[in-house]
């Protein structure tokens, strides 16, 4: 394996981030750092309070503590930002003191100092301190691990299926089902880095093209960007053929000897096949994102992927989405091609969490599609456990967690249904928090907090991206709740819905849909709605806020309509009219 692929983004930019996220996350730390109090003049904000300490023998953060520090003495008394410096601090100043001259170009235009080296520390004492991380990007899901423990069997069916693309043979079609987290997409991708690296060192032509149905969910996107990629491929084996027949051409102009140790016996042979390439490379025209029929998408990427002789593995994650948005064209298309193409033979690689999307495919799609099947089974907390360990041991400075660390987050991760991809989201954002509070080593609290956060981060996702009805409904349960309403139920919540819409002017619906909007906020996790019987007045839906008040409120009013409701408070009162 070429180790090379495996490795993490280059070292520069894991470093860059980590500077990037420290300054945002240290937000915090630098606001208490900086001393905008004035009265405090010993203490005010200074380049030498921002710089690291070993600026304090610096000259120009030197200056007399009794006069001031020095970003006073340089400051303009005039400018108007002085948000930290008190008017006596600026009868103090002494612009001659500093040794430096106002016009001098170590000067920036608000009148602060910079330092000798061009910064003034801001980011120097957040650096200075010993991270609790030592590459923070082994945690984050766009790495793509060296080890994938439990995953062995996976790993080898997938290889004992795709080592015919190695003999030239057409390896089955493979199904990956499996949870979010399971490591479906990781294991495959290592798969594939595998065969591709095998297929160089022997010289085999075989290629993986991964695509995110996601992404890409149209028969004609996915087409066109296969018939780019093996364009852009074809265009590139073009390019190396014609560099070495134009050198074999030049030899074959001084001595036309040299052609006898090649394929070709005349000069003019030679000529035709490089006119030949020439004319394939101008014809070879790439597949605009749109505007195209698809059957001139399909024939283009057809010609591309059966320009030389090949086996092509086409590796689909989230196919479901392709299925879903668009139907199952693309795959029906895809699994017919073989019998049509001349030099090459594809196989295709289809990954989903939904198991059932198969039952939306025609029966023959179905079966090309699930010749083989491999499942991947939720990680159990023993399981998340090792990887977590494996990824912590580089990701990690020594001794930097205590040993509850690992487990709780496994156990955490395990009780949502064996995610890895939670629990490295968990092991990342506790070492995070217990960075920005400044502790040496995190600890279990810090799980709990990084559990606590991340949940809250859903559920404002969930609530920001809730179409503007579901808003206003939710927002009506919210205002009920607020007001000390127990047990809310279905009608309240309309009344108020009702006079929240026309408040913004936004279309009633029935309370029929009303009821069914409150569903979705139950099945979503936001409210929790339970059917109970009034007897002789039938059955009603009484509900709670699941999900914290301030916080959920705090999305819904940033949303631009639902922010203009200034005072929501007489529609509360209006909750048993009607
Ligand atoms: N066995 C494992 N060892 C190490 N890391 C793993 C393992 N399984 C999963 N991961 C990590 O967990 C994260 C999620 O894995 P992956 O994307 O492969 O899941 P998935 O099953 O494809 O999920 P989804 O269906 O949501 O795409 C990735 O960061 C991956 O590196």
């Amino acid at each position: 394996m070429d180790e090379g692929e495996h490795t993490p983004p280059a070292d520069e930019s894991g470093d860059s981030d980590r500077a990037g996220e420290d300054s945002s996350e240290g937000d915090a730390e630098i606001d208490g750092e900086i001393d905008v109090d004035a009265d405090e003049s010993s203490s005010s904000a200074s380049p030498s309070k921002l710089s690291s300490p070993d600026d304090a023998s610096k000259p120009t953060s030197t200056a007399d503590s009794e006069s001031g520090p020095d970003l006073d003495a340089t400051r303009d008394p005039t400018s108007s930002d002085s948000t930290d410096i008190s008017p006596d601090t600026v009868e103090n100043v002494d612009v001659g003191s500093g040794g430096r001259d106002r016009s001098s170009p170590d000067v920036d235009f608000d009148g602060v100092v910079l330092d000798d080296d061009e910064n003034q520390g801001l980011f120097d004492d957040l650096l200075s301190g010993e991270p609790i991380f030592e590459n923070k990007e082994v945690l984050r899901p766009s790495y793509t691990p060296h080890e994938l423990p439990h995953r062995n069997d996976q790993i080898n069916r997938m290889a004992t299926i795709l080592v015919s693309a190695l003999r030239g043979e057409t390896p089955s079609n493979i199904l990956i089902y499996g949870k979010t987290g399971t490591g479906k997409t990781a294991s495959a991708k290592f798969v594939s880095q595998e065969l591709e690296s095998t297929s160089q060192k022997y010289d085999v032509p075989c290629e993986v093209e991964y695509i995110n149905c996601e992404v890409t969910d149209t028969q004609y996107r996915v087409l066109a960007q296969l018939a780019n990629t093996f364009i852009e491929k074809n265009q590139q084996v073009i390019a190396d053929r014609l560099d070495r027949l134009r050198e074999l051409r030049s030899a074959a102009g001084d001595d036309p000897e040299v052609l006898s140790d090649s394929d070709f016996s005349t000069i003019d042979d030679l000529d035709a096949r490089i006119a030949e390439f020439e004319t394939d490379a101008d014809e070879m025209e790439e597949v605009p994102m749109t505007g195209w029929p698809t059957d001139r998408v399909y024939s283009t990427f057809f010609e591309a992927v059966d320009y030389h002789e090949r086996v092509v593995v086409i590796m689909l994650d989230e196919i479901d989405k392709l299925v879903e948005k668009s139907g199952d064209d693309t795959l029906y298309n895809l699994s017919r091609m073989n019998s049509e193409l001349d030099r090459s033979r594809i196989s295709i690689m289809g990954i989903s969490n939904d198991l059932k999307f198969t039952d939306f495919l025609d029966p023959r799609v179905k079966s090309s599609l699930g010749e083989e099947e491999i499942v991947f089974p939720p990680y159990d907390a023993n399981q998340l456990r090792d990887i977590l360990q494996h990824r912590a041991d580089i990701s990690f400075k020594q001794d930097a967690l205590t040993d509850d660390v690992i487990p709780l987050c496994a156990a955490f991760a395990a009780q949502e249904h064996g995610d890895a991809r939670r629990a490295l989201d968990l092991l990342r954002t506790a070492g995070e928090l217990a960075e920005r509070s400044q502790a040496e080593i995190v600890a279990e609290e810090h799980v709990r907090q990084a559990q606590d956060k991340i949940e809250l981060d859903r559920v404002v996702e969930v609530v920001r991206t809730l179409p503007t009805q579901s808003k206003i409904v939710l927002f009506a349960v919210i205002l009920l709740e607020k007001n000390g309403v127990h047990n809310i139920n279905t009608g309240e919540v309309f009344n108020i819905y009702k006079r929240l819409c026309e408040e913004i002017d936004a279309d009633v619906l029935t309370q029929r849909r009303v009821t069914d909007l409150i569903s979705e906020l139950d099945m979503l996790g936001i409210v929790n709605a339970v059917v109970v019987s009034k007897g002789r007045y039938g059955r009603t839906k009484e509900m709670g806020l699941s999900v914290p008040v301030e916080e959920t409120e705090a999305v819904l009013l940033s949303d631009s309509r639902l922010g203009d409701i200034e005072n929501a408070q007489p529609f509360v009162q209006a909750r048993f009219d009607n």
